[in-house]
């Protein structure tokens, strides 16, 4: 029986310049699980991630643990939703620790630390503190991405492509992270993912996109890899 807590979109549409790339996309991103998003290029996945961390206007409605989420980067950052967006986003001249500061923008003042369990879920940035975050490799800048988005605290977390230009040993250990994530059990994660075998691994839940609609949604468990891997790849 899937946890009914976590986060719901209803109807999600989302137009550029009146041109429409979402239609009407419904899920569910259920707590501990990791929920994972697939489908070939420009077919509107991470539209779909910015619609659900407020970052573009949409159409449809969001809820998260049954409340309706209101519009706004901010104000759904405010109520728990964590975006690691495609690419990072890494501030290039600001040091780790400034990076990672920048997730506090969101918390109260008395919460304005990074928790501990940052470094022990990615050591690395605690070696490379003082280092500008330009100086870092692709794999490092994920991780410190990831590390930001954890530093909210956050009820959900939404990464968009974690892999993506990153050595097989650090997508390895960016794989154990999420997955320890997922552990915890009281997160939804939702991960937009082009590496079939990765997500195939990490995934509870499996949505293929084409053309911004749905066209499966199914367990991984009851889920035909072979039908899976045409849905996203053909
Ligand atoms: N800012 C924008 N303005 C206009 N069109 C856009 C914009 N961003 C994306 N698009 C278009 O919207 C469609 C969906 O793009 P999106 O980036 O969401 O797809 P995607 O599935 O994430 O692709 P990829 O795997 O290449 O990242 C594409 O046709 C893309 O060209």
């Amino acid at each position: 029986m899937p946890d009914p807590q976590g986060l719901s979109a209803r109807n999600v549409t989302l137009d550029y310049a009146g041109s429409r790339i979402l239609h009407g996309i419904d899920l569910h991103a259920a707590r501990g699980q990791i929920t994972c998003v697939m489908g070939l290029n420009g077919t509107g996945k991470t539209s779909l991630l910015k619609a659900l961390a407020g970052r573009h206007p949409m159409g449809g409605t969001v809820t998260l643990n049954g409340e309706t989420l209101p519009p706004g980067a901010r104000d759904r950052a405010l109520a728990g939703i964590a975006y690691v967006p495609q690419g990072r986003e890494i501030f290039p001249a600001l040091t780790v620790a400034e990076n990672l500061e920048v997730g506090f923008a969101c918390l109260a003042r008395s919460d304005r630390r990074v928790p501990p369990d940052i470094f022990e879920l990615f050591p690395v940035l605690s070696e490379m503190r003082a280092r500008r975050g330009g100086d870092l490799s692709g794999g490092q800048q994920q991780q410190l991405a990831i590390a930001r988005a954890l530093v909210t605290r956050p009820k959900v977390l939404l990464l968009d492509e974690p892999t993506e230009g990153i050595q097989p040993n650090i997508i390895a250990q960016i794989g154990r992270v999420i997955a320890g994530l997922r552990d915890r059990g009281d997160m939804a994660i939702v991960l937009v993912e082009q590496r079939f075998d990765f997500a195939w691994g990490l995934a509870d839940r499996l949505i293929a996109l084409r053309r911004g609609k749905v066209i499966r949604d199914v367990p991984q468990v009851e889920a035909d890899r072979a039908a899976m891997l045409t849905d996203v790849s053909v």
